[in-house]
Parts: structure tokens; sequence; C-alpha cells
């Protein structure tokens, strides 16, 4: 068992045949899934629209994903497909094929919320919080000033190329979908955008290692991401789950797409006519499974609120929001409904 201060590696647990007491979740936030990673259409799932469509097509298509999910695939969206695959290639070499000691060489500080580095608990504030079955590395990677690639793995040559290349792509592309979200709802293609400010983005890798008792453990509990909008990829095993109607519904994975997550801060900019999205990743017992998360934030000082009349959301420091996120946990979507007005 590894461990940096008080931070353990979930990667070093595999093998123990039970899952340690931190891990395990309460009853009613364990899931009911019976794990086999795949979503057979026996329940609805979040749509896929393809951006080559014709424009009218994609907004009434956004719009209808946006209030009935807040989150969906996005096919035809300009960044090459053969870049996702090096990201998740390099990405899982990083925590597979990279010795434990070579790994703690970019530790996060444990102490720091979001922290770029190595890590595995996410939240610093209390001891009492039931642990994720998960290890990351978090990138900052904009605005350029935050953007530092020697503190990013350097096992592979390629590997800060790529990081850096997919940062650029996945930025013009949550600036596109933004722009068409906002026209989705009648507004100026430039409003979220612009309510939202300069992106600073972070490229976090999750690694969920195979584990003993699925059933008893989450990959990452219950939340919604707290900036503007979170463009994931994921790989063939299976794990996310979007909350819809009090559901958990599975979202499959599809190797050419990227799956869109509306996040708090476009809830409040579209004054709740948009929802941010709920939700978790579960574990399986047989196949490790890895996702690449990049999120396109707010700075800390910049206040944000509603774009519509009358307003529902009081308005909020970003960088307050995060704080409060951080202290108290993400549970869902306690955060947000906190900035709601009566
Ligand atoms: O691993 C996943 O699919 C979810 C990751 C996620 O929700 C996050 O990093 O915020
Ligand atoms: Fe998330």
């Amino acid at each position: 068992m590894e461990a940096v201060g008080t931070q353990i590696r979930v990667q070093s647990l595999v093998g123990e045949g039970a899952v340690p007491p931190q891990y395990v979740q309460p009853l009613e936030t364990r899931t009911q899934r019976v794990v086999g990673c795949r979503n057979d259409n026996e329940e609805p799932s979040p749509p896929v629209i393809d951006l080559s469509d014709d424009g009218n097509s994609v907004h009434k298509q956004l719009g209808r994903a946006c209030s009935e999910w807040g989150a969906f695939h996005v096919i035809n969206h300009g960044v090459p497909v053969e870049l996702l695959g090096e990201m998740r290639r390099l990405s899982r070499s990083f925590f597979e094929d990279c010795a434990m000691d070579q790994k703690l060489s970019y530790a996060c500080d444990p102490t720091s919320p979001a922290s770029e580095g190595y890590g595995s608990r996410m939240l610093v504030a209390s001891n009492d919080t039931v642990l994720d079955w998960r290890d990351y590395f978090d990138h900052h990677t904009l605005p350029l000033s935050r953007r530092d690639p020697s503190k990013w793995p350097h096992f592979s040559p390629d590997y800060r190329k790529v990081v850096a290349d997919y940062s650029d792509q996945m930025n013009a592309l949550a600036e596109k979908l933004l722009c068409l979200i906002s026209e989705s709802l009648g507004l100026p293609s430039s409003c979220i955008k612009d309510a939202i400010g300069e992106f600073h983005q972070n490229i976090t890798v999750s690694y969920y290692p195979p584990c003993p008792q699925p059933e008893l453990t989450l990959g990452l509990q219950s939340h919604s991401d707290m900036g503007g909008v979170t463009l994931l990829i994921q790989d063939d095993v299976g794990g996310l789950e979007v909350l819809r109607d009090g559901k958990w519904v599975l979202v499959n994975p599809l190797s050419d797409a990227i799956f869109v997550i509306l996040a708090d801060q476009t809830e409040v900019i579209t004054n709740g006519q948009y929802k941010s999205s709920v939700h978790r990743a579960i574990t399986n017992a047989k196949k490790a499974r890895l996702s690449v998360a990049t999120f396109h934030d707010p700075g800390k000082t910049k206040m944000v609120s509603p774009a519509l009349k009358p307003p529902k959301y009081r308005h909020v420091m970003y960088g307050d929001y995060v704080s409060s996120w951080y202290t108290k946990g993400p549970e869902g979507k306690r955060n947000i409904d906190a900035l709601l007005l009566q």
C-alpha cells in the first residue's frame, strides 16, 4: 500500500481481496446495477447529435438534449478521432506502465483542492467522507499562463504534445458548443461564453482500477460539474451514469464521440432553462476503466449571473462557489440549489 501524506492510491489496493472500509458507500448511494457496463436499450440513453447536420436541426436537437438531459454525445465534432485515441492510449499508459514511484514523483498537493498532478482523493475537507475508487491525473491547461507541461508526465516523448493539442482542440469545441447552445435558446451566439469569460480549462484523466466489491463502491460519487461545460471521452469499459428523472442511466461508450456535460454555471447563465447534469461513475470487478474529462470554467474572480430575466439564481463569484463545493462536498446538486432565489 503506497501513501503520500494521507493519500493512498487506489491502484495500490488492487489485489487486497476486500474493499477497505473508507471506500464502502452507505446503502442509499450504492449502485443497484448488476455490473455489466452496457445499456442495452432497455432504458433511454442520452442522444447522439451529429454536428454536421444542418444548423436548424442541430439547434433543435441541442435544445431538447439540454433541457431533457443536460448531457449528450456529439459526433462529427471536428476533433480528429486519432487524437482522441492517442489521448486515451497515452494516459492509460501513465497509469499502467509507469512504476508507482515514478507516478508519485508527479503527486498533487493533498492539502490543496484541485492541485495539479497525480492523486486519488478529490475532497480535502473531512476525514469521514467515503472515498472514491479512483486515481486521477489533473492537468492545468488554459489559459496559457497556467499551462506548465514540465508538471506533466514525460515517460513518452509524445505525452506533453498530445495533451497540449488535445487542450487546444477541446477549447475550440467547447467554444463552438456554447455558441450553438446560446443560439438554441434564441440568445446571441456569444452569450454563454461571454458570461463565463476566458476559459479556465483543466484536463482530468480518471483511472478506475478493478474493484473486488463493485456493489459496495463508487468510482466517483454523484455530482454535477461546477463550471461551464465538460467534454468527456472514455474507453470501451463503461461505468459513467447520468441521473434522469430520479433514475441512473448508463452512458454507453462511443469511441469516436465526445460526451458533453452541462455544468452548474451554464445552468445559472441560462436561468435554469438548461440544467446541469448529475452524474457518477460505477466500478466493476474485471477491467480498469479510463475517462478523460476536460472542464471549461470561469476564472475564480468572475461574477456569474443569469442572462435571462427575471433571474431565478443569485449571482455568485465563481471562486466562492468552488470553495463551498470543496467544503461541503458535491452530493448531487446541493450547491447549485443554494443559489436559487425563491
Ligand atoms: O469517469 C467518468 O466518466 C466521469 C468523470 C467525471 O465526472 C469528472 O471527472 O467530473
Ligand atoms: Fe463530473
